[in-house]
């Protein structure tokens, strides 16, 4: 939802639709990138490529700053490695974590009663588990590759339905994918959707692509913006440009 807040004399709104990624390397590159958005991106994505090199400092820098945080870790195990390592990541505080859902009913099952427990436990709301359906890279080729013969879209929906039956949160998902996935999941499940691309800007390895406007129209509760933000000469009005575009009537 759209916040408002007055900065420096102008208003600015933080609207947590929008997940920025900081697909980045290095602390001091997340915490500057993090610094020139300022108020205008509250949730953060923390994926694998800052994750690894930093670890849990980069969770303990963007909680300090009050920012919500996704932490698209995507984990494919066994059903046990995959509920305890849910587990130990819950140590850290984060918002969303995720699962892949092609490790199956069994395994996201059991993550996340798991969640629920420790966070009983911990006396704490559990973090949001969602599950990865179909990355959103994939084409056509690629899928034809992994000799896949449902179409994408169809088995986007299959996972989804298989996630929220074993009482997943939500799943990521393209956003060619969100409205069919809405209407079979319903109004509350969370599709969070990557592969999104503002009019103009490049796919880059991405397939599955739609505008920001287009993603939510779509069904897509939020969206995830990586490149088109931190590539861009000025981060802090690409997010802005965003933010407009999809809050059109409070501009
Ligand atoms: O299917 C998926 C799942 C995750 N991602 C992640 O989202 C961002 C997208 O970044 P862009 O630069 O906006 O393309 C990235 O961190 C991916 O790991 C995804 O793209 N697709």
């Amino acid at each position: 939802m759209a916040e408002y807040k007055f900065i420096g004399g102008g208003i600015t709104m933080a609207d947590e639709r929008i997940i920025a990624a900081l697909d980045l390397r290095t602390l001091a590159e997340a915490e500057k990138l993090v610094e020139k958005l300022g108020d205008s991106i509250v949730f953060y994505k923390v994926g694998m490529e800052l994750f690894y090199a930093v670890g849990p400092e980069i969770i303990k820098y963007l909680k300090g700053k009050n920012k919500k945080i996704f932490l698209d870790l995507k984990l494919h195990d066994i059903p046990n490695t995959v509920a305890e390592g849910l587990v130990s990541l819950m140590r850290l505080g984060v918002d969303i974590f995720n699962v892949h859902a092609s490790g199956g009913f069994t395994m996201m099952s059991r993550a996340a009663q798991r969640v629920r427990e420790e966070a009983d436990k911990m006396g704490i709301n559990p973090p949001k588990l969602i599950a990865i359906t179909v990355l959103t890279s994939m084409d056509g080729d690629d899928w034809d590759g992994l000799g896949m013969h449902m179409p994408i879209d169809e088995q986007a929906v299959r996972l989804a339905l298989l996630s929220k039956d074993a009482g997943l949160d939500g799943v990521v998902a393209s956003p060619h994918e969100a409205a069919r996935i809405r209407r079979a999941c319903g109004k509350n499940f969370m599709i969070v959707t990557p592969g999104v691309r503002p009019t103009g800007s490049t796919a880059d390895d991405q397939s599955r692509i739609a505008t920001p406007e287009q993603a939510l129209k779509n069904g897509a509760s939020q969206i995830v913006v990586g490149r088109p933000i931190y590539k861009a000469d000025d981060p802090r009005k690409a997010a802005e440009q965003i933010l407009a575009e999809i809050n059109p009537a409070d501009c």
